[in-house]
């Protein structure tokens, strides 16, 4: 078998920073240490070789709101492979009272276009005991996170009373739920009072959704979860209510992981001010963007540890798209792009400006989501054993990022203009040059679906604890238990 071999890099890891050569056969990683040979070399001379990225946050070909999300398996995969990433989590969604299983094998059979590995998460968006059984089979099939939406009211919005349901049922299959927290019948609610009062523009969007609907939800589900007995992962956390309630939970004992966006640590809420409609459109997403204050707040999160891993949503619209909203901003299609973008501009808005350190990044892009799905050290790794998903990273290397040069088949970039310094040289996807010299090389098809298995260290963990400590009886003499 051919080996390849990647030399006179520096590898950095989630805890360590060391120069050595990596050495990779059959799609694996085989040797790492110094003078190594192989048949094939890849020069990593002043670059750093991290652990591709885990995008776990991605809707590819997605139905939402009246249309698809532009970028399908194919696309989306090329751009997660030009920007570092190796391996994107896609969301199932089921339409309201469709089975789970049929969502699944949607999403199987468009995803055999990807060109680098992927997982999914599966959405509850109604609860029966269809649902109840189903997510066993869901679980059966590698799919070990349950994504809740608390907004989108009307369509995919589960209550309080759906949410514990599906919380407790996750705790016994040793599942994740997943929420997107946002109370929404508040957000409806105040959608219908700006659109009466005239605000029908993006920026209404943005109104509809202040940061407070966020936090309360957060702070709801962190509690429905904690009642369930089940750890808890937040989905695109933007601002300080949401992560202060995150990191209050976590002070107090309880499992929960909170997953910033790139857009949201970079991108502020005065794009939704600018003059030009298709602009200001093309920013609208669920959470909005938001200010500096919440923006210093997350970025201390990644620092401290309180927020665990950078997503990007990735959820893509065309201009054409973004204009079924005119005239109603409620019928904007919500979602933005970022997979080609999320490491280059989390390095240069993170790394080179000293807000988190190159280990920090690469937990935040790739271990920390690799040890939650429990697919760890398969993927987020550098070691003997792992999937050689990797990135030779140049630090040196520079873009002015722009929709003209970008993979994602939208016209716009909502990071146009940032100038980025640092980017990858070579992506390996299992061991094949994935991306080399501006260019993916990986066909479609090349990605494989990750199975993940339930009961990960942390589910492990929690229920033990709450076994412990679950209510008991007081057993008392000459007092029968059962009344009479
Ligand atoms: N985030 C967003 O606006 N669109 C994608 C769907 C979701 O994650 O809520
Ligand atoms: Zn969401
Ligand atoms: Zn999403």
């Amino acid at each position: 078998m051919t080996t390849t071999v990647i030399k006179n890099g520096t590898i950095i890891t989630a805890d360590l920073t060391y120069k050595a050569d990596v050495l990779i056969e059959g799609g694996k990683i085989i040797g790492i240490g110094p003078d190594l040979a192989g048949d094939e070399v890849l020069e990593a001379e002043g670059c750093y070789v991290m652990p591709g990225g885990i995008d776990p946050h991605t809707h590819l070909e997605f139905p939402f709101m009246g249309t698809f999300s532009a970028d399908d398996f194919d696309y989306g995969t090329r751009a997660a492979l030009a920007g570092g990433t190796t391996m994107v989590v896609d969301f199932a969604v089921p339409a309201p009272g469709q089975s789970l299983l049929d969502a699944y094998k949607a999403w199987h059979n468009k995803s055999a276009r990807a060109r680098c590995d992927y997982s999914f998460h599966m959405a509850v968006t109604w609860w029966g005991e269809q649902v109840f059984e189903e997510m066993k089979e869901v679980v059966g099939l590698g799919i070990t996170t349950f994504k809740h939406f608390m907004a989108y009211k009307g369509s995919l919005m589960v209550n309080d009373d759906e949410l514990f349901a599906s919380f407790k049922r996750c705790a016994e299959l040793g599942a994740i739920p997943l929420v997107h927290a946002e109370n929404g019948d508040i957000v409806a609610e105040m959608s219908a009072k700006l659109l009466a009062e005239g605000n029908t523009g993006p920026e209404a969007h943005a109104y509809s959704r202040p940061s407070q609907v966020e936090g309360e939800a957060t702070n709801r589900a962190i509690m429905i979860a904690d009642m369930a007995g089940v750890p808890l992962y937040v989905v695109h956390t933007s601002c300080e209510e949401a992560h202060e309630a995150i990191r209050r939970a976590k002070m107090n004992g309880k499992r929960v992981w909170g997953e910033p966006l790139i857009q949201h640590l970079t991108l502020d809420e005065s794009e939704y001010a600018n003059p030009d409609w298709d602009h200001a459109a093309g920013r609208v997403m669920s959470p909005p963007f938001r200010n500096k204050k919440h923006q210093d707040s997350l970025w201390a999160g990644l620092a401290s540890g309180t927020l665990s891993c950078v997503a990007t949503d990735h959820c893509a619209f065309t201009v054409e798209q973004k204009r079924y909203g005119v005239g109603d901003f409620t019928k904007i299609p919500n979602g933005t792009g970022g997979l080609e973008d999320r490491m280059p501009v989390l390095w240069e808005k993170g790394v080179n400006t000293g807000r988190i350190t190159m280990n920090e990044f690469v937990a935040v892009t790739s271990t920390n989501i690799a040890k939650i799905l429990n697919c760890y050290p398969k993927k987020g790794a550098v070691l003997v054993g792992s999937d050689a998903d990797l990135v030779v990273w140049d630090p040196k290397a520079s873009k002015v990022i722009s929709a003209k040069t970008q993979q994602s088949a939208i016209e716009y970039n909502v990071f146009e203009g940032i100038e980025v310094h640092g980017l990858p040289r070579y992506t390996l996807s299992r061991g094949l040059l994935a991306y080399a010299d501006g260019k993916v090389l990986a066909p479609e098809g090349h990605g494989e679906f990750v199975a993940r298995a339930p009961n990960g260290t942390v589910n492990r963990a929690l229920s033990t604890w709450k076994e412990l400590t679950a209510p008991r009886p007081v057993a008392r003499a000459g007092i029968p238990a059962s009344g009479v």
